[in-house]
């Protein structure tokens, strides 16, 4: 029997997709080589309102992506009202595709980390895999929080094609070199007009300079 390939998604408010964001998406595909399906959070939990709107987030990630074999903008929490729980998309994806097939979903390690302030946080192993990047300031290797501790000691795989093997609860380290790139310090640097352009794609950094986000002045060059 053909395997069923994995689906792969990575979730964000990415605001503005960064290097760094990049940098993992290619490392997760090229590691379980499937497409990583780059997943805007349309209302973000858990954070103050994004400085772009949704669909200037996406818009970023179609120009950050377009043309890279692998990576693809997945709109479905663009589609939905309400909050952006995982957890809800999650179930509304299970929906669709049924149980068997193996999903994974691509976070840094800070949100690992922070998973058990997720919604329904425990259900999430019932419906995905996590594939989890290194993240500068977000160490693994010390002592995690007990409850997650806890729930996380068995689920731990050591290569990518484990997750393969089953639909969901398994979670894999990927061990890229890391990458010191947040959309934070990027915003940060926008409002002192430190240099932010190198952090981001050169077609991102031009559309948002076209469009004035973020408080910059716009630069109107085309449309
Ligand atoms: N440089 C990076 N290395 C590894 N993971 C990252 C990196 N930047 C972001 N991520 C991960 O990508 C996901 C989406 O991140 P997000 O869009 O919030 O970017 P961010 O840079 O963390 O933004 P902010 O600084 O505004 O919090 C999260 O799981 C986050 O941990
Ligand atoms: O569902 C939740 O409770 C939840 C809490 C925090 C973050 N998330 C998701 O985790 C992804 C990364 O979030 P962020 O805030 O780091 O961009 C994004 O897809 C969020 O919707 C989800």
């Amino acid at each position: 029997m053909t395997p069923v390939a994995m689906f792969l998604l990575y979730g964000g408010t990415f605001d503005p997709i960064h290097n760094g964001h990049l940098a993992i998406a290619r490392c997760a595909r090229d590691a379980l080589g499937v497409c990583v399906r780059l997943m805007p959070a349309a209302d973000p939990p858990h954070r103050s309102p994004p400085g772009a709107d949704a669909i200037q987030r996406a818009r970023m990630l179609e120009i950050a992506v377009a043309g890279e074999p692998g990576l693809a903008v997945d709109r479905r929490e663009l589609e939905r009202d309400g909050r952006s729980w995982t957890a809800d998309t999650l179930r509304a994806l299970r929906a669709e595709i049924g149980p068997e097939q193996p999903v994974a979903l691509l976070v840094g390690a800070d949100s690992f980390l922070g998973l058990t302030g997720w919604k329904e946080w425990r259900s999430l192993f019932g419906l995905t895999h996590f594939v989890i990047a290194e993240r500068p300031g977000s160490p693994l290797d010390g002592p995690l929080a007990t409850e997650l501790a806890e729930e996380v000691e068995t689920r731990w795989v050591s290569t990518p094609e484990a997750l393969g093997a089953t639909p969901c609860g398994r979670i894999w380290r990927m061990r890229q070199p890391s990458t010191d790139i947040s959309a934070s310090g990027i915003r940060r640097s926008m409002a002192r007009g430190g240099d932010w352009q190198s952090r981001v794609p050169p077609a991102v950094a031009a559309y948002i300079e076209r469009h004035g986000l973020y408080g910059l002045a716009s630069v109107r060059q085309g449309s």
